[in-house]
């Protein structure tokens, strides 16, 4: 009888052998889920191999209960994918493979499909170009259907109903026909901005040469890095190429580092292509909703897959390009469970498929960057910006050792907000941090509420007169007095958005302001109402975290202020210079996007500072130089490959006890540098103790072929209560 060798969500680096449930197993049902009895329970897995023999003694094998043939198996290509993953990332494969599968998907049940409520009918090209007079003129309700189509392309069941209760049927004729399709796929409710959905603009030079470059090898698999300032009109390069892929009836994965910028960018994919078919991918989704775009990706139906990094994992039979907007965003790598970087694995899937990958940005990783200087990557650029007129914003500091600031804003900063509602244009006002303030302190005796499960403060959120975690979520009330003095003088300090909102309503009474940030966008659907009241002109001032930071594209707004970004310059991670270099790149690229001229104001105590020098240039080249040789001399990542061991207990001794046995191992193993085990940044989080133990080499197989060896050693090492994972390429310490 066959053998199952299946993958499971459990953290042993296994698979696991059954023996099959019927006899009709065939290697088509490599990559069909399975249900088979593990410990006590039930458990959903996927067949990886299909094979005569197991080394388990025979009457130990049991039988695997279910076969799942609800949906069609996964394809080789994605079990590839994550047998690489799993390789690379030194993370047991059943997890990996489970973790790559939608919700509904892992469960014991059968997936049984919902008719999609939101299923859309579109002309099709032959419907388009068709005569219409050679449907009889007594066929109403036909005749009435393809008017509709031709003025709006698309619409809704019920927009049908509205039009006649037989139009389904007449739909069903016209489907039969040819000229009418059914489009799975809800539209947006995001408004698209009327320029874009009219016309379809003449490439600047910049672009017409990207294009032009990457076209002919839209058949191979390359990276490209397409590095354009802000508002260079980088969509339009992705529109262009998509086209093309399109035309070749293949399949475009397109990934983008927040959820919010999916709307934006579906509304322009859409205005474009009036009939395409794109599935989202993100965690707003339901279960079922995200189960739906999943398969429709698999059976090759859905033309583009949008989605944040878990959209990577997104089985799609004929991949033709894979696309990376904002390619250095931190957010890209998963900081738990497998920490993969989806722009990592995207390229590594572009190249199993053997089509290109395109890695856009502003401000490139150093690491992509450090890739096109040595030719591994091929850099295109676009260094102006696209709407004719527009410039880059003019970028200044405001020292506020003299300009002193009142409630975070100072004088000229005031100014300029002032001048712009005059003028009846748009700002921005940056500052990276949510909540009111970032502590409350006791004025008496310097007591500060922190989190008694993480290493961390509580944050004020004064209107719901809450103190929260940032790190665990979790929340309490606000003390009258100090809990440790008694004394009633305990204060909000520092600033974070609602603060500065406070502060600019008082300031500008008659200004509508919006506030932008994960409190302010967490409910459903809050964000597309924001964007729409943005581009509609219903907002005067936008105050707003680093989700306002990327990407977004509002014509009306002409200045961006940031308030303190200074901490950041002396931070003592590494990553910390280039992070916020990108961020306040991208922050002030929001500015004179579409031919108003636009202004950024820097508040700063450190204005000579040379990262401030560069923004003001907005010299990319020169910081990521800089940059580089620091790294160079310091021994640090892109000229090393790097691997953590994180490791985290109830007690930290219990965590570094671990690290240090793992430390011998490692030295035994030899041809690495091994440092130290150091608590984490975060030292304590959740209620547990975190530790971690570096290790790093100037080769990356050298590095693979070590963890692998380590690896197998730490599995045996005696790990009482505490939990460890590898992380490579770590981002975060
Ligand atoms: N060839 C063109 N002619 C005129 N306008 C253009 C052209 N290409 C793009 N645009 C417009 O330029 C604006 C900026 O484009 P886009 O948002 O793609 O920039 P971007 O390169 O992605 O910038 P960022 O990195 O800041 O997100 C958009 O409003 C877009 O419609
Ligand atoms: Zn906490």
């Amino acid at each position: 009888m066959a053998i199952l060798r299946v993958a499971l969500d459990v953290p042993l680096n296994t698979l696991f052998d059954y023996l099959a449930p019927d006899t009709e197993i065939t290697a088509q049902d490599v990559g069909a889920r399975v249900l088979v009895p593990f410990g006590r329970n039930m458990m959903t897995g996927v067949i990886m191999e299909v094979t005569a023999y197991s080394s388990v003694p025979s009457p130990k094998l049991k039988h695997a209960a279910h076969i799942f043939r609800d949906v069609p198996p996964l394809p080789e290509g994605l079990i590839a994918l994550f047998r690489f993953c799993s390789e690379y990332y030194h993370h047991p494969l059943g997890e990996v493979v489970m973790n790559g599968l939608p919700n509904r998907l892992r469960s014991n049940k059968p997936f049984t499909r919902k008719v999609p409520s939101a299923c859309q009918y579109g002309l099709t090209l032959t419907g388009r170009k068709a005569d219409t007079s050679i449907i009889p003129a007594r066929h109403i309700v036909k005749h009435r259907l393809l008017a509709r189509l031709r003025e709006s392309r698309v619409m809704s069941i019920s927009d049908a109903k509205q039009l006649s209760p037989r139009a389904p049927k007449a739909l069903n004729e016209l489907i039969t026909l040819g000229w009418i399709e059914e489009i799975p796929f809800a539209h947006p409710a995001t408004p698209v901005p009327a320029a874009q959905a009219l016309q379809i603009p003449v490439l600047t030079t910049d672009q017409r040469n990207a294009v032009d470059v990457i076209a002919p090898e839209i058949g191979e698999f390359n990276t490209w890095l397409l590095h354009g300032v802000t508002g260079s009109g980088k969509t339009e390069v992705y529109l262009r190429l998509i086209s093309l892929v399109l035309r070749q009836a293949r399949q475009t994965l397109v990934l983008v580092p927040e959820i919010n910028l999916t709307p934006q960018l579906e509304a322009v994919f859409r205005a474009r292509f009036p009939t395409l078919r794109l599935v989202s991918l993100h965690s707003g989704l339901s279960p079922s909703e995200r189960a739906a775009g999943w398969l429709q990706a698999q059976e090759g139906a859905a033309e583009i897959v949008l989605g944040t990094r878990l959209a990577v994992f997104t089985p799609l039979p004929k991949l033709g390009l894979i696309i990376v907007d904002e390619e250095q965003d931190a957010s890209f790598k998963q900081q738990d469970g497998l920490r993969y970087s989806a722009r990592d694995v995207a390229i590594f899937r572009a190249k199993q498929a053997g089509v290109p990958v395109i890695l856009g940005s502003a401000t490139p990783s150093l690491e992509s960057h450090y890739n096109a200087v040595t030719g591994r990557y091929l850099r295109l650029r676009l260094s102006s910006r696209a709407v004719k007129n527009a410039a880059l914003p003019v970028v200044r500091c405001i020292d506020t050792r003299a300009a002193k600031t009142k409630e975070s804003f100072s004088p000229p900063v005031i100014s300029a907000l002032e001048r712009c509602l005059a003028l009846n244009q748009q700002s921005l006002v940056f500052i990276n941090r949510r909540g009111y303030a970032p502590v409350l302190l006791c004025k008496s005796c310097g007591w500060a509420a922190t989190c008694e499960r993480c290493a961390s403060r509580l944050v004020v959120h004064l209107r719901d007169k809450r103190l929260r975690c940032h790190h665990c979520g979790h929340q309490e009330r606000f003390p009258n007095v100090c809990p440790e003095c008694g004394d009633q003088d305990v204060v909000p300090f520092g600033h974070g958005t609602q603060r500065v909102e406070a502060a600019l309503a008082e300031y500008f009474p008659g200004a509508r302001i919006m506030r932008i940030d994960r409190d302010s966008t967490s409910r459903k659907d809050a964000w597309q109402h924001m964007l729409r009241d943005i581009h509609e002109q219903r907002v005067d001032i936008l105050v707003g975290t680093q989700i306002l930071a990327k990407g977004h594209d509002f014509p009306k707004l002409s200045l961006v202020s940031i308030l303190n970004s200074d901490a950041s310059l002396f931070s003592t991670d590494f990553r910390a210079s280039e992070r916020l270099f990108a961020q306040l790149m991208q922050v002030a690229g929001r500015a004179g996007r579409a031919g108003i001229p636009g202004e950024v104001l820097i508040q700063t105590e450190f204005p000579d500072h040379p990262l401030y020098h560069a923004l003001r240039q907005h010299d990319y080249d020169l910081l990521a130089q800089t940059l580089l040789e620091e790294r160079k001399t310091a021994g640090f990542p892109p000229f090393v490959y790097q691997a953590l061991l994180r490791a985290e207990a109830p007690k930290i001794d219990t965590a570094l006890g671990f690290l240090t046995s793992a430390v011998a191992v490692a030295k035994a193993l030899g041809e690495i540098e091994v440092f130290d085990p150091v608590p984490a940044q975060m030292a304590r989080l959740k209620g547990m103790e975190r530790a971690y133990l570096l290790v790093q080499s100037g080769s990356r197989k050298k590095l693979q072929a070590f963890l692998g060896a380590w690896r197998t050693k730490l599995d045996a090492l005696p790990s009482r209560k505490v939990r460890w994972t590898v992380d490579v390429d770590p981002m975060d310490f």
